[in-house]
């Protein structure tokens, strides 16, 4: 394991930012530390920096105990979303900074920069100032000088998140092929959970100071431990005394399946292939209760011939996940 956090508390006066938080990060791994706004994701990530100290606990990296270290000693590269860059240097200056101040040969920074801003794709840009690029680029050299120092773990507080949503897409396609390329360990904080599932191997979910599941994105999504990461992950809808995906209610427009639920179509709306309903359940069955939201494939609810005021029964699909409503009806 390349990063080992064991039985780490932060507190804030009498709040809890992290509790008792243990993970661990295998070497070589993209992990993303996923979580709503306040949930502790960014101290977790200071803490393993060595910019911020747990009250109890610990933190391993590779193998050595850095939970004193200060955060030069642990080798580990960070970009953050407001990436103080040095203004008045060109953009091979700033990449070779860390190189500088380690006093490494003049020939050999020249050669590491180069390649460094060959694998960030901002070789023409060298002599521009930071100013001249756009965010994007300002990122991606940040990227690089991260990377410089050539850091065991490169950890990443949301690296995208001022830019727009298509230079944003454009990064993260991007950082998954520099991780494919480079291999260095890296953690980043991220609150969103598409940016989570599209570049990590591995999801940690932390919620309220704590970690409420581990686990690759195909994992939280078929087996999500508990309502949170359920709900987090995806849309959920309610079909009597559990919660599931819109996409696992199965439709009927004739009675009789065991255990289906009678309902009629209040809403219908055909977004792209497929197809978006709400629909409300009998009173007798669930009175009361949120309208229920299913999405079927344009195809199917063609035939079924289903269309406004339809009277529906719905059954979770076979194989749906599943997880017990909070209060069953
Ligand atoms: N220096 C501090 N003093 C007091 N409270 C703090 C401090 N730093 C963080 N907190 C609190 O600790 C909690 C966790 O903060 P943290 O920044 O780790 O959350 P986060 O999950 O990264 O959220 P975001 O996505 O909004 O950055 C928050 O409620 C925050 O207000």
């Amino acid at each position: 394991m390349s990063i080992e956090v064991t039985n780490v508390t932060k507190k804030y006066g009498d709040f809890h930012a992290l509790d008792d938080v243990s993970v661990s990060l295998p070497t070589g791994q993209l992990t993303a530390l996923l979580g709503p706004s306040g949930g502790g994701k960014s101290t977790l990530l200071r803490i393993i920096a060595g910019l911020d100290t747990a009250d109890s606990g610990t933190v391993a990296i590779e193998g050595t105990n850095a939970t004193k270290l200060p955060p030069q000693k642990r080798n580990v590269g960070f970009v953050f979303q407001h990436y103080a860059v040095f203004k008045h240097m060109t953009v091979a200056k700033n990449v070779a900074f860390g190189l500088e101040i380690r006093k490494t040969p003049k020939a050999e920074v020249k050669r590491r920069v180069g390649e460094l801003l060959e694998l960030v794709h901002l070789s023409q840009f060298a002599d521009r100032l930071p100013s001249q690029l756009s965010g994007g680029q300002r990122q991606r050299m940040a990227l690089a000088r991260a990377l410089a120092v050539e850091p065991t773990v490169l950890l990443l507080d949301e690296p995208f998140g001022a830019l727009d949503a298509k230079v944003r897409k454009e990064l993260r396609e991007w950082l998954r092929r520099l991780h494919d390329e480079v291999h260095v360990t890296t953690v980043f904080v991220t609150h969103d959970q598409e940016e989570a599932m599209e570049v990590a191997d591995e999801i940690v979910v932390i919620n309220q100071g704590r970690v409420e599941q581990v686990g690759s994105p195909d994992e939280l999504y078929d087996e999500p431990a508990n309502d949170f990461v359920m709900g987090f992950l995806g849309e959920v809808t309610r079909l009597g005394p559990v919660r599931l995906r819109p996409h696992d209610v199965d439709v009927s427009v004739e009675p009789g399946r065991a255990g289906s639920f009678p309902g009629r179509i209040t809403r219908l709306l055909r977004v792209g292939f497929e197809v978006r309903l709400q629909v409300e359940l009998d009173p007798e069955v669930a009175s009361g209760a949120e309208p229920v939201s299913v999405v079927l494939p344009r195809s199917h609810a063609r035939g079924l011939d289903l269309e406004l005021g339809s009277r529906v029964w719905l059954t979770a699909a076979v194989g749906a996940v599943t997880v017990p409503a909070m209060v069953a009806v």
